[in-house]
């Protein structure tokens, strides 16, 4: 599928600064942006809702294309995502609901069944892509493709100070142990597994600050005359 307007794609593993340089190089660019592991982690959320077990593979494929969503922004400028009339912002947030994300991102139909609404993202004047495939394999053809990663322990800490930040009290340990899992199961799973693009810039942030990430990120934008 050919997709008319620019992408810019930023894969990687769990904690590594996706969203939130996505999102700053969205806003400096006035493009579009597609989070696409909310989409994984809203349906592990519908799916809970629905009492779908995660061998029921055929209801799994029908509730993605069928996914009643929707991301509104609010009055602060925020955005707030709605599963079927719920506000679940925060509640797709959780490494619970994470780690189901990700056992149902392991398997093919799911993944089938969210592609072309990932894809109906890349409007113009450009889309900010984050997730684990978004180079590979919905956007192949993006101009600018990055792979942004930090060390297990790195990431590991920056989700504590995150969920602590939001008054959730986590184990450290485990938080490394169920990081790790994740990563794990994402990089070694048959279909879409989280690999670096062909061609795409790996960064290594663990000893990076987020400016200094989005500066190289929008130095390639410029490079690629999008500034
Ligand atoms: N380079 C960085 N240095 C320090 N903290 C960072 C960096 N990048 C992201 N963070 C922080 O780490 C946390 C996880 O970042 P997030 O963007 O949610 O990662 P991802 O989308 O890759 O899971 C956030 O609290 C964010 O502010
Ligand atoms: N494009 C994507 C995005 C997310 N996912 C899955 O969804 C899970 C949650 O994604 P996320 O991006 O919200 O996770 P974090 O990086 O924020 O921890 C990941 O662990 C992946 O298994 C995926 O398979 N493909």
């Amino acid at each position: 599928m050919m997709n008319q307007a620019p992408v810019i794609t930023i894969d990687g593993p769990s904690g590594a600064g996706k969203g939130t340089v996505s999102q700053l190089v969205a806003e400096k660019l006035g493009w579009h942006l597609l989070d696409s592991g909310a989409l994984y982690r809203l349906l592990a959320l519908a799916a809970s809702h629905h009492g779908i077990e995660p061998d029921d593979v055929e209801a799994l494929k029908v509730l993605a294309e069928h996914l009643d969503i929707q991301f509104q922004q609010s009055e602060e400028g925020k955005v707030e995502i709605i599963l079927e009339g719920e506000v679940v912002t925060q509640a797709i947030r959780t490494e619970i609901v994470g780690n189901q994300a990700s056992k149902l991102a392991a398997i093919p139909d799911v993944r089938e069944g969210l592609l072309l609404r990932q894809r109906a993202f890349a409007q113009t004047p450009g889309l900010v892509a984050d997730g684990r495939d978004m180079g590979t394999v919905v956007f192949p053809e993006a101009s600018i493709k990055v792979f942004l990663t930090a060390s297990p322990e790195e990431r590991a800490q920056r989700r504590l100070l995150q969920l602590e930040q939001k008054g959730e009290s986590v184990n450290f340990k485990e938080l490394v142990q169920s990081i790790k899992e994740r990563d794990e199961r994402d990089a070694n799973r048959p279909i879409a597994p989280l690999v670096p693009a062909v061609g795409a810039l790996v960064i290594d942030s663990t000893d990076m600050s987020i400016d200094q990430v989005v500066e190289v990120v929008l130095a390639e934008a410029a490079k690629a005359s999008y500034i």
